[in-house]
């Protein structure tokens, strides 16, 4: 359904500056599959990402989406197919909008509708108030409220919602937890995991906890400079723990995990 072949991105080229981010990934991820990405710090993550999403164009390789070669496919071409929540929830949302405007803007994306016309409209009122009822954070009698004025959590939930309220086929989700606190975030990790079985979802989600990414998901990558060094699906997955990919990472490096974040997330 998704296909990295022999991705390779490099900052800066033919400078001082110069950083190879990306150093020929492979991957090939089936429709409806939920791969976490963990990974040291600048390993990478972030940029394969941006890279499927089309933020970052490949020196060298493609981006393969449902046998559609999108390599050259701008990221406003690719949005139609691709929903992404960020680890800053003000980036999935609008301050100065109201819960509705937001939610009806994310509703009317890419289509003939406006956000008066969403608006206008009771039934599609009833639709999105049901639609932010299922978060499960009251936001259903807040539809008026400036999203400026929500709480990271809440905020990051209705991000959430607006990356997959229209129909696509993968969701990007980059350390969309790590600016929240642990309730918020075990709230929109669960969240995110139920909208996007529901919806079997093709979903990339990057991680810094060890933890989350073997108990969230149906497979783990792990990635390290540049390279993804570990590939865990299937029921293999059962077996692992965190001192697993510890060890396995220390194996295949010759060095251990130094970011405590990883560990002890
Ligand atoms: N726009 C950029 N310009 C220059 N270098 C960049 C740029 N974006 C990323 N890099 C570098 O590319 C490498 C990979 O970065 P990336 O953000 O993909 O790593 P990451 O695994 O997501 O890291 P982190 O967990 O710290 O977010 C790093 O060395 C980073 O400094």
């Amino acid at each position: 359904m998704l296909s990295v072949c022999d991705a390779h991105v490099t900052f800066n080229p033919g400078t001082p500056l110069a950083v190879p981010a990306l150093r020929g990934v492979d991957l090939d991820i089936e429709a409806g599959e939920f791969v976490t990405v963990i990974g040291t710090n600048g390993a990478g993550k972030s940029t394969l990402l941006s890279a499927v999403a089309g933020d970052v164009r490949l020196d060298r390789g493609g981006v393969y989406i449902d046998g559609h070669d999108v390599t050259a496919w701008p990221t406003e071409q690719r949005a139609a197919m691709i929903g992404r929540v960020f680890q800053e929830p003000r980036a999935g949302t609008c301050s100065s909008l109201t819960v509705e405007e937001n939610l009806a803007l994310a509703a009317s994306r890419g289509g003939r509708r406006g956000l008066r016309t969403a608006l206008g409209r009771g039934s599609e009122r009833r639709r999105l108030a049901d639609q932010v009822a299922r978060l499960g954070m009251g936001l259903e009698d807040r539809l008026g409220a400036l999203a400026g004025t929500l709480s990271g959590g809440q905020r990051q939930a209705l991000s959430l919602l607006m990356a997959t309220l229209l129909p696509m086929k993968i969701l990007i989700l980059d350390e969309h937890t790590a600016a929240l606190d642990p309730g918020a975030a075990a709230t929109v990790l669960d969240l995110s995991a139920e909208i996007t079985g529901e919806q079997r979802l093709t979903t990339l989600m990057v991680t810094h906890s060890m933890r989350n990414s073997l108990d969230f998901g149906t497979r783990t990558i792990m990635m390290n400079a540049g390279r993804i060094l570990l590939d865990i699906h299937g029921d293999k997955r059962k077996d692992y723990d965190v001192p697993d990919l510890l060890d396995l990472f220390k194996k295949t490096t010759g060095s251990a995990v130094e970011d405590d974040q990883l560990v002890l997330a």
